[in-house]
């Protein structure tokens, strides 16, 4: 598994406005999709392409797209749809799975309540969109939950993740790369990754 941490200065300034604790949901917002589109830039950077000929206002020229079927890009709901919007600025004819998951608060295991996939997903790469990277069971679910679909071309972009989780995540699943903005300390015992950004979710959505 690669493990992409960003350098750019943009995401570090960027997340580092998200840390910040009385940021409102506006702002937490905004900046999620904005980091979201600058992650989109690095995670697509070595995507095949092929030639295709076209009649420019010069004649005929040889012109490059990218090969294959259309991206996929996937949302784990809720803090995931946080993200989305960035991403889809650079990829604006992806289509769009679905998978529902929360972690219950007292065993942090993951709880799956929604999956809707695209049609030929073993024909598509896979982009999973999630702010954080903590434990890594949400990860790996979706993940266990798209392989079942047929994909195997899957990346992820996270906000924030810690190495514990990356770690659970490369066992469970070495095939799959991961693009981050940042990898943080640690959990603390409650799960939440330390320095991080709190309840993602809850931040994105104004809820609590
Ligand atoms: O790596 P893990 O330990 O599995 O934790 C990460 C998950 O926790 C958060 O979702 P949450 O359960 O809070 O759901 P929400 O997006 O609906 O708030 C986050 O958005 C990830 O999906
Ligand atoms: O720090 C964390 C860990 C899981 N989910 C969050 O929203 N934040
Ligand atoms: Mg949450």
């Amino acid at each position: 598994m690669a493990v992409y941490e960003a350098t750019h200065p943009l995401i570090k300034h960027k997340l580092g406005l998200m840390r910040q604790h009385d940021i409102s949901t506006k702002e937490f917002r905004e900046l999620a999709s904005e980091v979201a589109r600058l992650l989109t830039y690095e995670a697509t950077k070595d995507l095949e392409t092929e030639a295709e000929t076209i009649e420019c206002w010069s004649g005929p020229v040889e012109v490059q797209r990218i090969k294959g079927k259309k991206i996929t890009v996937v949302p784990i709901l809720r803090a995931g749809l946080g993200m989305m919007d960035g991403v889809l600025d650079l990829i604006p004819s992806a289509r769009v799975s679905v998978v529902g998951l929360y972690r219950n608060e007292e065993t942090l295991e993951p709880v799956t309540y929604y999956e809707k996939m695209t049609g030929s997903m073993e024909d598509r790469t896979a982009l999973i969109l999630d702010p954080m990277l903590a434990t890594g069971g949400s990860l790996i679910a979706c993940i266990d939950m798209l392989k079942k679909s047929g994909c195997t071309s899957i990346r992820g972009l996270f906000l924030v993740a810690v190495p514990e989780g990356i770690e659970k995540v490369e066992a469970a699943h070495p095939d799959v790369d991961i693009y981050v903005a940042s990898v943080d300390e640690r959990l603390n015992e409650n799960g939440y990754i330390l320095p991080g950004l709190g309840d993602a979710g809850d931040k994105i959505f104004g809820t609590k």
